[in-house]
């Protein structure tokens, strides 16, 4: 089976995207294909595959698969990308439309120039902050707590964990340097943690000012990107709850890839604003299984 892709990332953080209004892919094979593509030596090199549907309840819908076939629930950089590839298809007409993830529907606007679109804003929603909501394992814990700058030791490790979703599940720690975070040390090893039921994604921060942070991420199911959009929201968020950033003032969260521009409004709606960028086009081999 000859499937065409497009490859598109968001400051870096990449993904092979296949269009659903044009390939059918059996369901069962997709984790496989996600697991194929996504590898640099026998596939294609990504940080996952990306599929995007038709919806009935949106304009369009994302679905994200990460580099180890997991499918996630949410995907900030997916998004934008998402956004970017169905406007300049003619999937949608409008500039503001909507799009439907596995954890709910998001508004989007892009802002074409001459047909194409480089940057695009996404309306995340709010975040879910009660332990049971994360998830986290609620144990002697009150279900309905939040989790804002808790102890948390992991392999000998003290740190302190606030923990957000946007849909999808991150542990966020605040640290003195972000070049000295144990990202590699630590990521996979509590994105595995027992607390956590549904895994999580592992965000490091350090706060320069309440209006910039510096950002590293393992990602669940994909290990270290470039970038993870609903991990910054999730910093950003964190962030606010700890008394460092301010609502309703626009954050610059530095990832590695480049900048996201986040901002959590008055009814605690996390707005993220970045770009989107199409890299290449192709034809992937795929015996189908
Ligand atoms: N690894 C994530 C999905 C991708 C999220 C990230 N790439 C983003 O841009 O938000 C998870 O399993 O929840």
């Amino acid at each position: 089976m000859k499937i065409p892709f497009t490859k598109m990332h968001g400051l870096g953080n990449n993904y092979i995207y296949i269009d659903g209004f044009q390939v059918h892919l059996e369901e069962s094979e997709i984790p496989q294909l996600a697991r194929k593509v996504s590898d640099v030596n026998f596939g294609i090199g990504s940080d996952g595959l990306i599929y995007m549907l038709p919806s009935e309840k949106a304009d369009v819908r994302m679905r994200i698969f990460n580099k180890d076939g997991s499918e996630g629930k949410n995907c900030g950089n997916g998004l934008r990308c998402i956004a970017k590839w169905a406007y300049e298809l003619g999937y949608v007409t409008d500039t503001s439309f909507q799009i439907e993830a596995k954890s709910g529907i998001v508004d989007a606007e892009v802002f074409p120039e001459n047909g194409l679109v480089e940057q695009v804003s996404i309306d995340m929603g709010v975040p879910l902050l009660k332990r049971r909501e994360i998830p986290m394992v609620v144990d002697n814990y009150d279900p309905e707590s939040r989790v804002v700058n808790e102890p948390f030791l992991v392999a000998d490790a003290e740190l302190n964990l606030t923990a957000v979703s946007m849909g999808n599940p991150h542990a966020v720690f605040f640290v003195e340097s972000i070049d000295s975070s144990p990202v590699e040390e630590l990521g996979p090893i509590i994105e595995k943690d027992d607390r956590f039921p549904d895994g999580v994604n592992v965000e490091f921060v350090e706060v320069v000012s309440g209006k910039e942070l510096h950002f590293r991420v393992w990602e669940r199911g994909s290990g270290i990107t470039q970038a993870c959009g609903t991990g910054a929201c999730a910093a950003v968020v964190a962030s606010v709850l700890n008394g460092y950033s301010t609502v309703g003032e626009e954050i610059t969260v530095h990832l590695e890839g480049g900048d996201l521009f986040i901002s959590m409004t008055e009814n605690q709606r996390v707005i993220m604003r970045g770009p989107a960028e199409k890299v290449a086009e192709g034809i992937f081999n795929w015996p189908s299984i």
